[in-house]
């Protein structure tokens, strides 16, 4: 049995902890005057290289190599007792809140807001982003062509849906690079506003994704009350936050932004629904070392063709994460495939796959190679 600590000895484990904070928030204080210091490297090269010649040179301030080593090394040296992507996390806030030091970012994503592409954006870049809600995924992309954001958040696939073939469209027209993934659980709840019970809904409203993906739950207990599709779960939730007879499917992020009840917690039929998320942006992103690849490939329509894009991944020992195809869109296109893979294109292994498939193919399109997700 452990003794009962007196009041004394909480004083003292709270003078520790008060002690033990001062030293944090010097720490992270120090940590800001870095970030800083590296602002001003940054920028002074530039000035350097616009001098020397070229004028194409940008100053890069958000480097997701960069972040995502120092994450995989902060959960790499974690001692305990708090998980090592809870610590991950905190860090996660104090690189968004360093990089806002050096230069604000402006991040598009697919909106409105509650949506769980913001909490995408929000995972990926910490709250210190600004982040920009945008009607459809063409907007999210022609705001990072603009120079208008930063960066954008498009959704690319469900485990439950399948891949979203929207923003793989957008690929083969956009000079846009990936820079980054992000994942997320998707857990859904059935929300009301405040003060709303379970006898005064008449109707369910969710986009029609989350209306699929909750399908046997809502016939199981809620097999009277008609569902309406709208054009997303953020818009349900606000809709449910104004009319008190609605309830609305949708994640945490709607139900704290709309200050929504939750008549019931995870009602998604399958447990481990997960969506993924694209970062886009226009610069090329350095090895990480541990990076993913995705590139769109055309190849002519003859037999054996799938088997003869796939040959050099196999022989190299290459890993593909993945692999879809979509309708060709242009009549010399037979068949358009995205491909993704281990490793990065300054890798000589992936350099060397990559020129033997430019051989094979009609067209071949490197969108990118970036980190892959930490958290
Ligand atoms: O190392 C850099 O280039 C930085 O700008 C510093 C820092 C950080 O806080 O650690 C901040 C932003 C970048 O995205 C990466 C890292």
């Amino acid at each position: 049995m452990t003794d009962k600590p007196d009041k004394r000895s909480l004083d003292q484990v709270r003078a520790d902890i008060d002690a033990i904070d001062r030293e944090i928030q010097e720490l992270i204080s120090r940590r800001a005057k870095c970030a800083q210091r590296v602002a001003d490297i940054k920028l002074a090269e530039v000035l350097a290289a616009r001098e020397a010649g070229d004028a194409t040179a940008e100053v890069v301030y958000y480097r997701p190599e960069r972040e995502a080593q120092v994450l995989h090394r902060i959960m790499e040296r974690n001692q305990g007792p708090l998980a090592g992507e809870t610590v991950a996390h905190v860090f996660r806030e104090i690189m968004s809140a360093c990089l806002a030091l050096e230069k604000p970012l402006q991040v598009a994503y697919l909106g409105p807001e509650g949506t769980f592409t913001q909490a995408a954006a929000i995972k990926h870049f910490g709250h210190a982003a600004v982040c920009v809600s945008q009607p459809t995924i063409d907007s999210v992309f022609s705001q990072v062509e603009s120079g208008e954001c930063n960066y954008g958040v498009v959704p690319v696939e469900n485990s439950t849906e399948g891949m979203v073939s929207h923003t793989l469209d957008n690929f083969m027209d956009s000079g846009l690079k990936i820079s980054g993934e992000v994942e997320m659980a998707i857990t859904h709840h059935l929300l009301v506003a405040a003060a709303t019970s379970a006898e005064d809904v008449t109707r369910i409203c969710a986009h029609e994704q989350a209306l699929a993906q909750c399908r046997n739950w809502l016939d199981q207990h809620w097999p009277a009350v008609p569902r309406e599709a709208v054009s997303s779960n953020g818009e349900a939730a606000r809709i449910a936050a104004q009319s008190p007879g609605v309830a609305a499917i949708a994640g945490d992020m709607a139900a704290e932004l709309y200050g929504l009840d939750k008549l019931a917690q995870h009602i998604e039929d399958y447990a481990d629904n997960t969506t993924r998320f694209l970062i886009i942006g226009r610069e090329e992103v350095p090895p990480s070392g541990n990076d993913k690849t995705s590139i769109i490939v055309s190849s002519r329509n003859k037999p054996g063709a799938l088997y003869l894009l796939l040959d050099p991944f196999r022989k190299a020992g290459v890993s593909l994460t993945r692999i879809d195809t979509r309708p060709s869109r242009t009549e010399k296109w037979a068949y358009v495939f995205f491909i993704e893979f281990e490793g990065h294109l300054q890798d000589e292994k992936i350099a060397a796959i990559v020129s033997e498939l430019e051989e094979q193919s009609i067209l071949l399109k490197p969108l990118g190679s970036y980190p892959q997700a930490v958290l």
